[in-house]
């Protein structure tokens, strides 16, 4: 049975030039290596979900490829170029968290902050900067509450700012740090709902880290996997197996497939939470 809703993309083809490509990369701190060997080309329009055990390096990923943090061995360009921070062409959705209720920012203010590089600009340039995040609202459904303090928004009202923050600005690219973390599902399914959408319509590239496996399952093009310094690149129902599973953690792993639902069990214990998520994903 496949787990992929429709309408699925094609997957990538190897005639589309990738706008991502990390060749044989390798990321280490000290004398720990959290992966190596590692090749993955992403191509515009696709969207990579990138999943694994807690402390197997998917953060540290984006941060490499944000350009923050650089590879301890290969090459990582992005439309052929080397990654450098504060790259114009990436946009980054970061964890929801808590704001402050106090902050006098409005919703426009957030998503303003994503193309702080207008924000000095003339007349001319301010009104299109206006006109461009007016548009990015309206696109994630935030005109409604753009004017009001953002402390005072629900977690998924904050993380469609979010979204807008880093869509603004139009980017190749779009990283997204686990955006479903403490959303209730609708905002979850919403949120990865939009971002699917954005990328379908602007050809941006997603790679979206999360925990919450169930969300992303009809969108995911690839998943990467990553656990005790081993990975898989390949589609859902390659990659989120019983075998592969089991042979990445090195203990049975059993992936139990549920009305288009996945439950992982047998999980080792640094990766219980993400079992726990699985499991809620699929009794509730
Ligand atoms: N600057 C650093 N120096 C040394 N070790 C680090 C540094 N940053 C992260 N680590 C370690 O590298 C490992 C991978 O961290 P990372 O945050 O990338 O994992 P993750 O897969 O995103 O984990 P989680 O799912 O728990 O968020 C962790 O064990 C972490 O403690």
């Amino acid at each position: 049975m496949s787990l992929a809703a429709e309408p699925h993309p094609s997957p990538p083809t190897g005639d589309i030039e990738p706008v991502l490509r990390l060749q044989d990369g390798a990321l280490a701190y000290g004398s720990r290596t959290l992966w190596s060997g590692l090749d993955l080309d992403v191509v515009p329009g696709e969207f990579v979900a990138v999943l694994g055990a807690n402390g197997s390096g998917k953060t540290s990923l984006l941060q490499v490829l944000l350009g923050m943090l650089p590879l301890t061995a290969g090459t990582l360009t992005l439309a052929g170029r080397p990654v450098r921070r504060g790259n114009e062409a990436i946009g980054y959705v970061q964890q929801q968290r808590r704001i402050d209720p106090l902050t006098p920012l409005r919703g426009r203010d957030i998503v303003r902050q994503g193309l702080v590089g207008h924000r000095w600009g003339t007349g001319l340039r301010r009104r299109s900067t206006a006109a461009r995040v007016d548009a990015a609202l309206a696109e994630v459904g935030a005109t409604e509450y753009a004017d009001m303090p953002v402390g005072l928004l629900s977690g998924g009202e904050q993380q469609r700012l979010r979204v807008a923050q880093a869509l603004v600005g139009d980017p190749a690219v779009l990283l997204c740090d686990e955006p479903l973390l403490s959303l209730d599902q609708n905002s979850q399914r919403g949120i990865t709902a939009l971002i699917d959408e954005q990328r379908r319509r602007r050809g941006t590239a997603v790679v979206f880290v999360t925990h919450e496996i169930n969300p992303v399952l009809p969108y995911a093009d690839r998943v990467l996997y990553l656990a005790g310094g081993r990975f898989r690149v390949g589609t859902v129902d390659t990659v989120l197996t019983s075998e592969t599973l089991s042979e990445l953690y090195g203990v049975p792993v059993e992936v139990i497939r549920t009305r288009g639902r996945i439950l992982v069990a047998g999980l080792p214990q640094d990766a219980q939470s993400q079992e726990h998520q699985h499991d809620a994903d699929v009794l509730q």
